[in-house]
């Protein structure tokens, strides 16, 4: 893609498309990146006169309704139809504008259950989803399918998925309410260091095993796949491809936050997957690989959520 091409972001409030924005913004790269009160998914209408309008050269759908396996299962019903409705409504928008490129996010999620081996592509659709996260898989993998339908029906059209693994970093969501397994460690870990707590829970007997990556990683990804559309494969896993247990981000957690104390494992909470890791060849043979180590990313999503100010309002909430 040309230095001058015009590059369209969906949720660049959140945490994927912060990230992106300010490693584009490092590289004088630059993005429009309407907030969802500026341009509501949801709104058909309003998406199909902007993209009308607009014009963009490509499109990045980083936007959609997330949260972790509490948010999933609290509320099936918001998982499917918005991110289906969000993801229906932009690419059929973009499609009709004539934009010929677009990059869509979908999630590890998609995957069938407990699959002891990593996950590729083609795994996709071939078995039953995963309960405490159906309702969001489904429309991920619709919106997945949406995409893929629309290049056969229209080969000069490209738009392509990629499917992140499960994701953590500066700008995550740590309310316990919504967040996801990392953002939960480094609060309550927090929480009770500050608190000074005798015994931090985990969520059943911690050994359900996560890829978790680093946001600021997916950014440079989606950049490179920007740079390098034209070589991008249609559907490609973007992760670490090695995982560890949640005991593990629990230990490490402790390391980089200081907490000393106890843990004990709540075995009435959901665990979810056992494991969701992903298959991360083909991303090797197109030329990318993670760089960000655990501690590293560990140690950098704490300072954001000591300097960010999230300590304090969660805190005082
Ligand atoms: N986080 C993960 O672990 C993970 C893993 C794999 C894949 N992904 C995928 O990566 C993408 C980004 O995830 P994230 O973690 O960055 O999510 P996030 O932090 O929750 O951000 C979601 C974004 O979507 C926007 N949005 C929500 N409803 C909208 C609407 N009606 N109209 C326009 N924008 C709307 C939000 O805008 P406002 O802030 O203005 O509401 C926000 O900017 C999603 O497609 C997600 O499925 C995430
Ligand atoms: C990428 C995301 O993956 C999500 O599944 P999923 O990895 O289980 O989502 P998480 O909420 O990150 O949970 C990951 C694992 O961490 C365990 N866990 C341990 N302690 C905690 C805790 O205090 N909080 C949380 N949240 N988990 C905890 C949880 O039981 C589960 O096995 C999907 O529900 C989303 O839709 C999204 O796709």
């Amino acid at each position: 893609m040309s230095a001058k091409s015009k590059i369209l972001l969906t949720g660049g409030g959140g945490m994927v498309g912060r990230n992106l924005l300010e490693v584009a913004a490092a590289r004088n790269v630059e993005i429009i990146a309407p907030s969802s009160r500026e341009l509501d998914l949801m709104d058909r209408l309003a998406v199909s006169s902007y993209l009308k309008y607009l014009k963009p050269d490509c499109v990045i759908h980083a936007a959609g309704r997330v949260g972790g396996i509490q948010a999933n299962l609290r509320e099936p019903v918001l998982f499917l139809v918005q991110n289906w409705d969000m993801g229906q409504n932009l690419i059929m928008a973009a499609r009709d504008a004539g934009i010929k490129q677009l990059i869509n996010l979908g999630s590890s999620c998609m995957y069938p259950r407990n699959s002891p081996d990593a996950l590729r592509e083609e795994d996709v659709l071939s078995g039953a989803l995963e309960p405490t996260n159906e309702g969001y898989a489904i429309a991920k993998c619709a919106v997945a399918r949406l995409c893929d339908y629309i290049q056969r029906e229209n080969p000069e059209y490209h738009y392509k998925t990629l499917i992140p693994c499960n994701l953590y970093g500066r700008y995550d969501k740590f309310d316990p309410a919504h967040s996801h397994l990392v953002p939960a460690v480094i609060h309550k870990l927090h929480r009770a260091k500050e608190n000074g707590v005798a015994a931090v829970d985990i969520w059943g007997d911690g050994s359900a095993r996560r890829e978790f990556m680093y946001a600021g990683d997916l950014a440079n990804a989606i950049l490179s796949a920007i740079d390098r559309f034209d070589t991008l494969p249609n559907l490609m896993n973007v992760g670490l491809g090695h995982d560890f247990a949640v005991n593990d981000y629990y230990r490490v957690g402790a390391q980089i936050v200081g907490y000393t104390g106890e843990f004990e494992h709540d075995l009435t909470k959901p665990v979810g997957m056992m494991r969701k890791l992903t298959d991360v060849s083909r991303a090797q043979d197109w030329g990318w690989s993670a760089e960000t180590s655990l501690e590293d990313g560990l140690r950098a999503t704490y300072s954001y959520y000591l300097e960010s100010g999230v300590a304090n309002v969660l805190s005082a909430g």
